[in-house]
């Protein structure tokens, strides 16, 4: 018997008494009856009864009688008559829980001897339960209504009395003989331990399906090789990069061959014939045998040929080196043969096959290859140690090839002062003693290549071997020399066809079936990355997977470890992609169906998010713009590229603001914007963004003239403008005010009153503002492009932008010439005057004072007031309009001082006095002249710094300094 499943073991354990009322009932009359022969029923018909049998079930029919209640009977037998449907929902809702009535197999009634009938209790479902409910209307014959103990009902067909007997017995003997079973034939708790059992077995076997599985990945992954290691391309036919660049790293090596091997390589008789022998047509010289061996399709026998030709004149070398017995005699052939680029530079994304060419090529060549990673050895040091033994050890034993050196991830490489070294440390291995070496590695870099060599004791070693190098962004700045010395290729993503081929050629010998279709997706998704190809792929294959586009379109599979340049980036806004026809994936995995567009849109939008650094890419943005063509005859795309770049100027600035980077998620979107207005399918031609850098530059030049110029401006201008005023309001009005055009280019004593006035008026503005033209050291300045004197501060450059041709009128140079000069000269007449008049003022401030008591201290406070005076500001027309009245007053004022009340006071302050003034001109006597003269040799500078200080501060008297 097979285990019961739980639910129904827990409901029978729920049951107080495992046999149901009407069974036990049952049980209680064989008991009462065991002996006792019953006579026919009344209800059964006599020829219902077994000859043999003498029991009959008057019980049952007793039994019904107790059960039915009069109203119910007729009800239920009316309900039998009634239609299927009526029936069948009736009695539905009279049922008992399943499994109640289960009779065992032999109970049941055979329908060929419908003599006398037993209970056939159908197991009448749940209403949840999926079983078909028995109807009244099936049931045939006679039947007995049963009440489960929950108060359902069912009508059970009445079988022959002796199966039920039979069934009764069986029953009664198994309860009897297991005192806990029941109607089970074993205890509930043995079956709840069989189940126990079985649930534990399931357990074990499947953690020892998963162990076994872990087991047999681990074993195939100690044992069974990468495939990107087991189908690593052997010759040219199987590399991927196109032939160009096969073609063009090959020809580099050859150029080496003069170096390495000694004499120039020509094609040998060996050669040409092996070659001959093969392809009669397609080989005429060892060097075309070569150049074809690395075409695609037509060179694959060609290449495998020309390399043999290769091996066998390399080992042919190697021998003639071998019998010379020195291992560097190839290194003293003279350097003068090796290639003017020493050194050999492969960029390109990762996973295209650029070391696998570089061995290849190398191979092909008859070099041995020695791997360098930049990445591990980063110091300068370290990096030169390695490629100095590289390039001038070679092994004595077993392969005797010379060595070609093959420094990959170049770009990691550090050190150095300023993290060039190691890039430094290669070229000057490299180039030493090369015209090309001097003047590229700034001395600070000198100084740690050598001390770094000073380790190796090989500081003149000269570079003898090819090294080629191998990065994967061509522009990391520690390149930057390395890129103009070296010969650079720059690897193309090879065509999705060729990679699909190559990956289907593999599939078929690993007898891995995958559509076609699947593995276009995969090479289109992983941008023809093979190395991301095949580790998928045979992951899959231990797997026992098929590739389901569904995966590649959700990236699980075939994920590539790499970050986009600013350049990509800006590529794949500014240029649309083609269409891909056929390949119809949802990039993120659940939108299987999505249009080219979509998965377009999501792709770029996860580059954009993964790129990150969206200040760069604006920029980049901005600067490119407007080298893409598209149609926009009434600029207003521009325009909306220029808002939304705005826009996400303004988000960005907010973001940093307020610390609030969660709106950095918004983007991207204004990029895509930008991108569905402009982007087309041409290639734009893009530069490094330059604009930003400019302008930043200029605005703190501008910045910066602007403050000076306010610094000398006269204090009575400069408090009416502020900084923004003045370079938003003034300037260009400025500009036009300075250069009034009625002025003629003569000598001021020629001019009309109404042109001095203008002049006086010129000069006035110009003394005001502090502006004056000035020469230059060459006498053109190079911004305005004007010969002769130049406005000084050279205020026209605050309002002159790059492009912005100037619309601002100049003066004739004639004319410049000669205000600069009258400038000058008022500059100085306005200085002398100053200066009397502060002297005048003291004098006349002083009278008044009393002679002795108050001497020293007014000397102290009358120079003060000197300060004072001289900080004042001269009004602008202070010389023109109220000079006259200025002067009456020093004379008036000299007068009164000349009446000095005493001696003393003559004394005390007789550097100050003024003895007289003669037709409107000041007069000192020669002691106020040499008090004068003495204070003016020692001038006091004052400068107030606005602020606070805790500096140690002592009041120091005027008249201690002067
Ligand atoms: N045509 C090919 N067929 C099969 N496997 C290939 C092929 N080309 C390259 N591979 C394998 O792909 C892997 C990656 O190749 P390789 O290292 O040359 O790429 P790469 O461009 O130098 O990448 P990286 O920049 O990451 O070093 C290697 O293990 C190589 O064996």
């Amino acid at each position: 018997m097979d285990a019961p499943d739980f639910d129904e073991l827990e409901w029978m354990a729920q049951q107080e008494n495992p046999f149901p009322d009407c069974m036990q009932h049952s049980l209680d009359f064989e008991q009462e009856h065991e002996d006792v022969e019953f006579s026919h029923s009344a209800e059964l018909s006599p020829e219902l009864i077994p000859p043999e049998e003498t029991w009959s079930p008057p019980a049952v029919g007793a039994d019904r009688k107790r059960s039915f209640s009069p109203a119910l009977e007729p009800d239920s037998r009316k309900r039998g008559k009634t239609s299927d449907n009526e029936s069948f929902h009736d009695f539905s809702s009279q049922k008992v829980v399943e499994n109640d009535w289960v009779l065992p197999q032999e109970a049941e009634w055979s329908p060929a001897s419908p003599k006398i009938k037993t209970a056939n209790c159908e197991r009448v479902p749940n209403v949840d339960s999926k079983l078909p409910a028995r109807r009244l209307a099936d049931i045939e014959g006679n039947f007995m209504p049963i009440t489960s103990p929950s108060g359902d009902r069912v009508y059970a067909e009445v079988k022959e009395a002796r199966n039920l007997f039979g069934s009764l017995q069986s029953i009664h003997n198994s309860y009897r003989n297991s005192k806990h079973a029941g109607l089970l034939s074993e205890s509930f708790e043995v079956l709840l331990d069989q189940v126990e059992q079985n649930l534990l077995k399931q357990d074990c076997r499947i953690v020892e399906g998963r162990d076994a599985f872990e087991d047999s990945m681990t074993e195939s992954a100690v044992h069974e090789p990468l495939w990107v290691e087991k189908y690593s391309p052997k010759s040219f036919t199987e590399l991927l990069s196109d032939e160009q660049t096969n073609r063009e790293v090959l020809r580099w090596l050859k150029q080496w061959d003069k170096c390495v091997f000694g004499a120039k390589k020509t094609s040998t008789s060996l050669d040409v014939l092996a070659a001959l022998k093969r392809h009669p047509p397609t080989f005429r010289t060892r060097r075309t045998a070569d150049r074809e061996g690395i075409s695609a399709k037509n060179g694959v026998i060609g290449a495998e040929s020309g390399s043999k030709g290769i091996q066998q004149t390399d080992m042919f070398s190697n021998q003639s080196i071998n019998s010379k017995g020195s291992v560097t005699s190839s290194a003293n052939k003279p350097l003068d043969d090796r290639p003017e680029e020493k050194i050999l530079l492969l960029c390109g994304p990762p996973g295209l096959g650029k070391t696998t060419l570089a061995h290849v090529a190398a191979r092909h060549c008859g070099y041995r290859v020695v791997e360098i990673n930049a990445s591990d050895d980063r110091v300068a040091s370290t990096l030169q140690a390695k490629i100095l033994d590289a390039v001038q050890m070679k092994s004595v034993m077993g392969d005797l090839r010379p060595n070609c050196v093959v420094i990959d991830e170049i770009d990691g490489a550090l050190g150095g002062a300023d993290g060039k070294g190691a890039i430094d440390a290669l070229l000057k291995i490299a180039y030493a003693g090369t015209k090309e070496l001097s003047g590229k590695v700034n001395e600070k870099d000198e100084a740690v290549i050598k001390k770094a060599s000073k380790k190796n004791t090989s500081t003149t070693a000269t570079l003898s071997r090819p090294v080629i190098c191998i990065c994967n962004d061509p522009y990391a700045p520690a390149l930057r020399q390395l890129r103009q010395m070296a010969k650079v290729h720059v690897f193309t993503q090879p065509s999705v066809n060729r990679v699909v081929t190559r990956l289907k050629y593999i599939c078929s010998l690993e007898d891995y079936k995958i559509s076609a279709r699947a593995l276009t997706a995969l090479a289109d998704h992983t941008e023809c990355d093979i190395r991301s190809c095949l580790n998928t792929l045979q992951f899959l294959r231990k797997k026992k997977e098929s590739l389901n586009m569904l995966d590649v379109a959700s990236q699980v599979v075939g994920r590539k470890d790499m970050t986009s340049s600013a350049f990509d980036v800006w590529g794949e806004i500014l240029q649309k992609r083609k269409p891909k026809h056929g390949i119809n994936i949802g990039s993120s995995g659940t939108s299987f169906g999505y249009g080219q567009e979509i998965n377009d849109f999501l792709r770029l939008h996860d580059l954009l998010a993964n790129h990150g650094d969206f200040e760069l890419t604006n920029d980049g943005v901005y600067d490119n713009l407007t080298h893409i063509r598209y149609q926009d005859s009434s600029l207003q795309k521009m325009v909306q590229c220029l808002e939304l770049l705005g826009d996400s100027e303004i988000t960005s600035c907010y973001a940093l603001r307020h610390q609030n980077f969660a709106l950095t998620v918004y983007q991207p979107a204004f990029l895509l914007a930008i991108r569905r207005l402009v982007a087309q399918p041409e290639k734009p031609f893009m530069e490094w963004p330059k604009t930003f850098q400019r302008f930043r530059v200029e605005r703190s030049a501008k910045h910066d003239l602007l403050r000076s110029w306010m610094l000398s401006m006269q204090p009575v201008t400069h408090r009416n403008f502020t900084a923004e005023c003045l370079a938003w309001d003034l300037v260009s009005h400025l500009l036009c005010i300075l250069a009034p055009q009625r002025l003629r280019p003569v000598a001021p004593q020629l001019l009309s009153q109404t042109e001095k006035e203008e002049m006086n008026e010129l000069i006035d503005t110009m003394i005001a503002y502090g502006i004056n033209y000035k020469t230059t050291k060459f006498g053109i300045d190079n911004v305005s492009e004007v010969q002769g004197p130049v406005l000084y501060p050279p205020i026209f450059k605050l309002v002159r932008f790059k492009d912005y041709k100037m619309e601002h009128p100049l003066l004739s140079s004639t004319l410049r010439q000669v205000l600069s000069h009258e400038v000058e000269l008022e500059i100085i007449r306005r200085e002398s005057l100053a200066r009397a008049a502060r002297a005048m003022s003291i004098a006349s401030e002083l009278q008044g004072l009393s002679l002795a008591a108050a001497g020293l201290q007014k000397d102290i406070t009358m120079t003060t007031k000197v300060d004072d005076a001289e900080r004042k500001p001269i009004p602008v027309n202070a010389f023109t309009e109220s000079s006259k009245k200025k002067r009456t007053d020093a004379t008036v004022a000299a007068k009164q001082l000349s009446k000095a009340p005493s001696k003393l006071a003559a004394d005390a302050f007789a550097r100050f006095r003024i003895v007289g003034v003669r037709n409107g001109k000041v007069e000192k006597d020669s002691r106020a002249s040499n008090a004068l003269a003495q204070r003016d040799s020692r001038p006091i500078f004052f400068r107030f710094n606005e602020g606070f200080t805790n500096a140690i501060r002592k009041p120091v008297l005027i008249r201690d300094l002067i």
